[in-house]
């Protein structure tokens, strides 16, 4: 099994803990970048959107609203849709930089467009999956595609793979979500990583966490155990702050826990192929029996069942071929407790 693709989706938390800690959002979103490489992670992702395109303006907050006071979508939005081609261009150099995979994901064209020369992999959220005229025109630009399936049935699913693979898209990837903020644990539901893979066999399968993290980070475990192969969970730098996104997300230690668990599991789980291993070369002989006499016999007797017992260490005959030795000879005298060899047989 190889390790999870892990995607820290940073998204626009940088504003806050920028203002928090009175620097520009750009400095600080090199911050998260920094951050998210020093964990191990992958690949970190912010979302490009301006308020304007994404919602109409008394589109109501679905969130929990004991969390962000904003009350509707475009209130919320408009707090976070400063940055455009310039600022993620800056971003995505930074990533290059650093050795870490820069990615955004587009809710209008004129974003997708200015991120074609600077993404690898196009992101979907689970918010534009019946989007098709907007999944079309990514697909067409002819990158990979990791699309989020939240809050949608099969045939919805089907419908945009559909519309990918028509349009070209070389690469797909449907990662299961769950469209809540946060998601219950009773909701996530990691079994339908396993439907999509059973439905999709020739597409990669992930998952898009909105859980909320704790010390031993397992549901990452197991969407890696079931199959994911990509991993996708909000990040920030202080889930202590207000607001709609921290207080779910994965702090660098988080991700640092998850993917030390998925080395650890990788690990564990080895090869497929049943053999003996090196480490069990030394026990498999001192721990496995032999056949060894029961009493003294001599040279020529009969070697019947009772003469025989099956004890440690496997050093000589195996019980296994009890059958073989069973009415032979003995070919020299031997002492009671002589393992038994071929050539005393
Ligand atoms: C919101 C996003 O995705 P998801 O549906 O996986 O939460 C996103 O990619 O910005």
């Amino acid at each position: 099994m190889n390790q999870p693709f892990v995607i820290a989706e940073a998204g626009v938390n940088f504003y806050d803990t920028a203002r928090q800690r009175g620097v520009s959002p750009l400095e600080e979103a090199m911050r998260y970048v920094d951050e998210a490489k020093a964990a191990g992670i992958d690949a970190i992702k912010f979302q490009s959107y301006k308020a304007e395109t994404i919602v109409s303006k008394n589109s109501p907050a679905y969130w929990d609203i004991t969390k962000e006071t904003t009350k509707t979508q475009y209130e919320l939005f408009r707090k976070y849709d400063h940055f455009g081609e310039m600022e993620y261009r800056r971003l995505y150099e930074h990533c290059r930089a650093s050795g870490i995979a820069f990615l955004s994901t587009p809710f209008d064209y004129s974003s997708a467009d200015y991120l074609e020369n600077l993404v690898d992999i196009y992101k979907i959220s689970s918010s534009d999956l019946s989007n098709l005229p907007f999944v079309r025109h990514i697909a067409r630009k002819g990158k990979p595609i990791y699309l989020s399936v939240g809050a949608s049935y099969l045939s919805e699913v089907d419908q945009a793979v559909r519309a990918m693979k028509e349009e070209g898209c070389p690469e797909i990837a449907l990662l299961h979500c769950v469209l809540s903020y946060p998601c219950k644990n009773e909701d996530a539901n990691l079994n339908i990583i396993q439907t999509l893979r059973r439905i999709f066999p020739d597409l990669k399968i992930g998952y898009s966490d909105h859980t909320m993290p704790d010390e031993t980070m397992t549901i990452l475990t197991t969407a890696y155990l079931l199959g994911a192969e990509v991993i996708e969970k909000h990040f920030t730098l202080d889930k202590t702050l207000p607001g709609n996104d921290h207080y779910h997300a994965g702090e660098p230690a988080d991700f640092k826990k998850a993917i030390g668990n998925f080395r650890l599991v990788n690990t564990i789980l080895g090869q497929k192929e049943k053999t003996v291993l090196p480490c069990e070369v030394v026990p498999r002989r001192e721990a496995r029996r032999s056949l060894v006499l029961t009493h003294n016999m001599k040279k020529g007797e009969v070697i019947r069942e009772q003469d025989l017992i099956a004890k440690r260490p496997g050093t000589g005959i195996s019980p296994a071929a009890q059958d073989i030795v069973l009415g032979r000879r003995l070919l020299v005298d031997c002492p009671e407790d002589t393992i038994l060899t071929w050539e005393m047989v």
